[in-house]
């Protein structure tokens, strides 16, 4: 499934017009994620629709949804702007940014120099970076510009084999680990465990994908991850703000995995 959505990436790109920039002031991800009295600091994602899921929320209102995320006590915003697989668009970022005042991330396949000068006219703060998806010395060139852009970089990864490759050439400062095989859509918690341990000190870890009750967020929490990046199962529930107290707790919840 990667390998189809990045096909179509490259031809969009050969299509892509970037937009006028808008003004709009930075935001600090990194800084933002350690700030929290949650478990872990919350990214929390607006997402309409997944190739795996189809569409997860009919009435799609991502600025309503974001400012429920933002008054709940998230740490920052992903906004998938991805057309064709998530039904995202970059308007969605630009507006989401405009209302709330947390770091906005972008969430889509960013693959060349001009997705991440897109990235920047757009609003966003951070972008995401999927390791899987190319070449570990491609990846470091696109963090280096996206950085000089004044754009954080949240650097995603499946296997442990992708993150060593990384680590070879440079040392992210936020790593995300993606529960979820984006070939097979499969999500395991167990993925934030396993690689943990691998995290050089330095960065943050962030676990991706799959977490969908309290206990989930503890464990990837225990293994170390400072931050959590939940989408479907706040999409999902009526009250998103409930769900990101019940899943999120907060600092003097810490023990309620006994
Ligand atoms: O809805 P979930 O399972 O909570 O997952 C959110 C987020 O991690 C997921 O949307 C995601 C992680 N990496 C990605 C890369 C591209 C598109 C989407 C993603």
């Amino acid at each position: 499934m990667l390998n189809t959505i990045l096909e179509h990436k490259r031809e969009e790109i050969k299509n892509l017009v970037l937009p006028e920039p808008v003004t709009v002031e930075k935001r600090t991800l990194y800084n933002s994620l350690l700030n929290t009295n949650f478990l872990a600091g919350l990214i929390a994602e607006v997402k309409k629709a997944s190739p795996s899921k189809g569409v997860i929320q009919e009435n799609f209102k991502p600025v309503e949804t974001a400012s429920f995320y933002e008054r709940a006590g998230a740490s920052a915003i992903s906004v998938l702007t991805d057309e064709r697989f998530f039904q995202g668009n970059r308007d969605y970022l630009t507006k989401v940014k405009q209302h709330v005042s947390l770091p906005i991330l972008r969430k889509d396949f960013i693959i060349e120099e001009q997705q991440v000068e897109e990235s920047a006219r757009i609003g966003a703060d951070a972008i995401l970076l999927i390791g899987e998806a190319m070449e570990p010395a491609k990846l470091h060139q696109l963090y280096q510009s996206a950085y000089a852009r004044d754009l954080e970089v949240l650097v995603e990864v499946h296997s442990e084999e992708t993150l060593l490759a990384i680590l070879e050439h440079f040392q992210p400062e936020i790593i995300g680990v993606n529960n979820r095989d984006l070939n097979t859509f499969v999500t395991d918690v167990v993925h934030t465990e396993n690689i943990a341990p691998l995290i050089p000190e330095g960065s943050l870890l962030v676990s991706e994908s799959g977490l969908f009750t309290q206990v989930d967020v503890l464990r990837v929490r225990n293994a170390g991850a400072k931050g959590v990046l939940i989408g479907e199962a706040l999409m999902r529930h009526e009250n998103p703000m409930e769900q990101i107290q019940t899943m999120m707790g907060s600092g003097s919840h810490e023990r309620a995995d006994g």
